[in-house]
């Protein structure tokens, strides 16, 4: 019996991968490498270049291997664009996703993992921390584009013989402990790796998106969980499935909010040297606070978080941005470059 990873060769898919391996899984993977790395797929996992929803692709795989659950991680991801490119988001978030049930109902695949988020939330939620129950008003396509992927799992698990966890992650952040997986997008835009870019001189500074937030130091906050914290409550979910437990879908963070500053300066701290920063207007998309009640988590799925602590996620953090410099030298096909990776 084996798990189809898609986006495993991306940052979350990445230490799923991992993690299934560690737990004696059978693993293949599915990625079209628009944002992963070749490079980033452990040589255990049996991989297959291409897009999740590409029915012939995925119809040699289900042949070419005993497919018993999927976990889809393939997918776009940043908020601001979304806004700039909601067609593509909703292709990618929604329409893929789609196609990949489908055909893993066509093949009789049951078990199905989904990473939502907690944009599905949208900008005001009732109360803080949220639970699953808080009313579901995406304010940006990408929220709207997983909680429609949300919906379709719902319907489909009530008609065919098809059960789903969806996991509402908040703010993923932190590497892996045993530093064989990381964040290693060029360019990206999520605070804690772009702060610890600055820390170590490849990014001039960081710009903080909004001051005047209603929140205690004007910044906005967020709930941020370990990425191996995340991957643990995945395994979880897929043995919640296999066990022949009911649909779920449920939150993924801490229940703690640290704010954009609190970050820097958490960032400064452990790095133990300062670096600039910019104050800068509100970025489109953005909510002022968004924290996760995971009770459900915990109590449907056993879910225990080991690395929940902000010093961690950052000491983890920084370490893989030190060792990305030489990974990067690796291009996406898994061959090492001739030259090394510019700095930012
Ligand atoms: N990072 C976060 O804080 C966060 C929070 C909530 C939800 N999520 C969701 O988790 C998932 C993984 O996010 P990530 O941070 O690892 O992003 P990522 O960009 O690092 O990984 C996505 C992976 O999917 C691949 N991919 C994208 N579209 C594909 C397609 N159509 N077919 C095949 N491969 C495709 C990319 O090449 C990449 O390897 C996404 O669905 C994202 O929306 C992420
Ligand atoms: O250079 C930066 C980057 C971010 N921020 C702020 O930091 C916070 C976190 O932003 P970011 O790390 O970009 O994450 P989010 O936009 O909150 O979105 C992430 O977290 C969501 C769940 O909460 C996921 O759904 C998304 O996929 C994931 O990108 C926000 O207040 C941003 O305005 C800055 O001030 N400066």
């Amino acid at each position: 019996m084996t798990v189809l990873v898609t986006g495993g060769a991306g940052y979350i898919g990445s230490h799923m991968v991992w993690k299934l391996l560690d737990a004696g899984e059978d693993v293949v993977v599915v990625d079209r490498l628009s944002t992963g790395f070749r490079w980033a797929i452990p040589s255990a996992a049996r991989f297959y270049l291409g897009d999740a929803a590409d029915e012939a692709l995925l119809q040699t795989i289900f042949a070419e291997n005993d497919i018993e659950a999927i976990i889809h991680f393939a997918g776009s991801s940043i908020v601001p664009a979304s806004i700039e490119d909601p067609l593509g988001y909703y292709e990618n978030n929604t329409g893929k996703t789609r196609t990949l049930m489908s055909a893993a109902i066509r093949a009789g695949i049951r078990h199905f993992v989904f990473s939502s988020t907690a944009a599905v939330y949208g900008s005001q939620p009732a109360d803080e921390p949220v639970k699953e129950s808080a009313p579901l008003l995406p304010e940006t396509p990408y929220g709207q584009s997983k909680l429609m992927s949300e919906l379709m799992l719902r319907d489909a698990a009530a008609a065919y013989d098809f059960r789903y966890v969806a996991l509402r992650y908040f703010n993923v952040a932190g590497a892996d402990p045993q530093g064989r997986a990381g964040q290693s997008t060029d360019g990206a835009t999520h605070l804690v790796k772009v702060a610890c870019e600055a820390a170590l001189g490849r990014r001039r500074q960081v710009e903080i998106y909004g001051t005047d937030y209603p929140t205690h130091d004007g910044t906005g906050v967020r709930d941020y969980i370990h990425v191996s914290d995340l991957v643990d409550a995945h395994l979880m979910a897929l043995r919640h499935l296999r066990s022949g437990g009911r649909p779920l879908v449920a939150n993924c963070g801490y229940g703690v909010g640290y704010s954009v500053l609190d970050v820097l300066n958490m960032v400064m701290r452990v790095h133990g040297r300062a670096f600039r920063i910019h104050m800068a207007p509100r970025r489109p998309g953005d909510t002022a606070s968004v924290v996760a009640d995971a009770t459900l988590a915990h109590r449907e799925l056993g879910w225990t978080p080991r690395y929940n602590c902000m010093e961690t996620i950052v000491r983890s953090s920084l370490e893989w941005e030190l060792q990305l410099a030489d990974r990067s030298s690796f291009d996406a096909s898994g061959l090492r470059k001739v030259f090394a990776a510019p700095s930012l």
